[in-house]
């Protein structure tokens, strides 16, 4: 039998661009933003449904789905007996309290009997009941910041990531209660065929990953500062050294760590290094 993964992503919203982005830089294609809510690839065995993210951990617990693209707080949140198979890097962002910007804030336990509006009941729940606090939880689906303003509640909990949202409604992020990124979850269970797929799929995520954390040097060295200079910049095994037509100079090749780039490039140029080039990678297998 030829099997196909079925992956649930969000139609619309946080996580959708970069979740398609990454489809596309792994060179699986399907049609998307046509309304349609159902894709099937055009060159992997691979079929894309597009559904409301809450939605998502559900169809992959009923094996509707084999995989789906959620936010780690969705998961946690929705409490769906999921896997987390890898994480994603992108959609970063936290699950904060926040109360008006004119108030002070004595700690947590000033949310004692106060109100708090939410639309994630169990992590805020959980957070509170570990602190002691007894507060009532205002379940709302979405505009949580508006709660204050309304009188609806003394306290909100929401995602923040810029912030701008929380000040462009007078609020202040006082507590952070759980930071999230994008994770790709799978059903606990799965076909020794499927999860062929699946391995081939990771291989690909992981080299368009790693070549984004990575890049590409290209640099002129003057012979005796070889050995600094090549201790600085360790690449995949090790850098390729290549003679220059002037006499007493070395073309160096590796790949460094986008964390550790600015630091080890000073460091690269004060031992003497000229002629940087520092280039993207378009995909990196170890
Ligand atoms: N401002 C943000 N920056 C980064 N990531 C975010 C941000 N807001 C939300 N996220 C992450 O993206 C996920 C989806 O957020 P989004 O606001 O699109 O959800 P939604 O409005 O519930 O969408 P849907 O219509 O699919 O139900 C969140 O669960 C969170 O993990
Ligand atoms: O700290 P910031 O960068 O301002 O981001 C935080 C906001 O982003 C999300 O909403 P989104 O804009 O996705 O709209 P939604 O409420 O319709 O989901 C989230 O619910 C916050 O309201
Ligand atoms: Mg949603």
């Amino acid at each position: 039998m030829n099997s196909v993964i079925r992956i649930a992503l969000q139609k619309s919203g946080r996580l959708s661009e970069d979740s398609y982005q990454l489809f596309k830089e792994c060179g699986i294609r399907f049609d998307y933003g046509t309304g349609k809510l159902k894709s099937v690839s055009s060159n992997f065995p691979a079929e894309f449904l597009f559904l409301r993210d809450d939605d998502i951990p559900g169809y992959v617990e009923d094996g509707v789905a084999d995989l789906g693209i959620v936010g780690e707080n969705v998961a946690v949140e929705t409490a769906r007996n999921v896997r987390t198979i890898h994480k994603m890097g992108f959609s970063k962002c936290r699950l904060s309290i926040a109360i008006p910007r004119g108030e002070t804030w004595s700690g947590i336990q000033q949310l004692q009997h106060k109100n708090i509006a939410t639309s994630y009941p169990r992590l805020l729940g959980n957070y509170l009941a570990g602190e002691g606090v007894q507060a009532n939880i205002h379940e709302i689906s979405g505009s949580v910041e508006i709660a204050p303003s309304i009188g609806l509640a003394e306290a909100v909990c929401d995602i923040v990531s810029s912030g701008s949202t929380l000040l462009s409604n007078g609020l202040k992020e006082v507590e952070v209660i759980f930071r999230s990124e994008a994770i790709l979850v799978g059903a606990q269970t799965i076909s020794d065929e499927k999860q062929a797929l699946i391995d081939k799929l990771l291989f690909r995520i992981k080299a368009v990953q790693a070549a984004k954390n990575n890049k590409y040097i290209v640099l002129n060295a003057p012979n005796d500062s070889l050995d600094k200079i090549t201790s600085l910049l360790p690449g995949m095994k090790s850098p390729t050294v290549t003679p220059l037509a002037t006499e007493g100079w070395s073309s160096v090749h590796s790949v460094l760590n986008e964390n550790d780039f600015w630091e080890n490039i000073e460091a690269i140029r004060a031992a003497g290094a000229q002629g940087i080039l520092v280039i993207p990678i378009e995909k990196m297998i170890y």
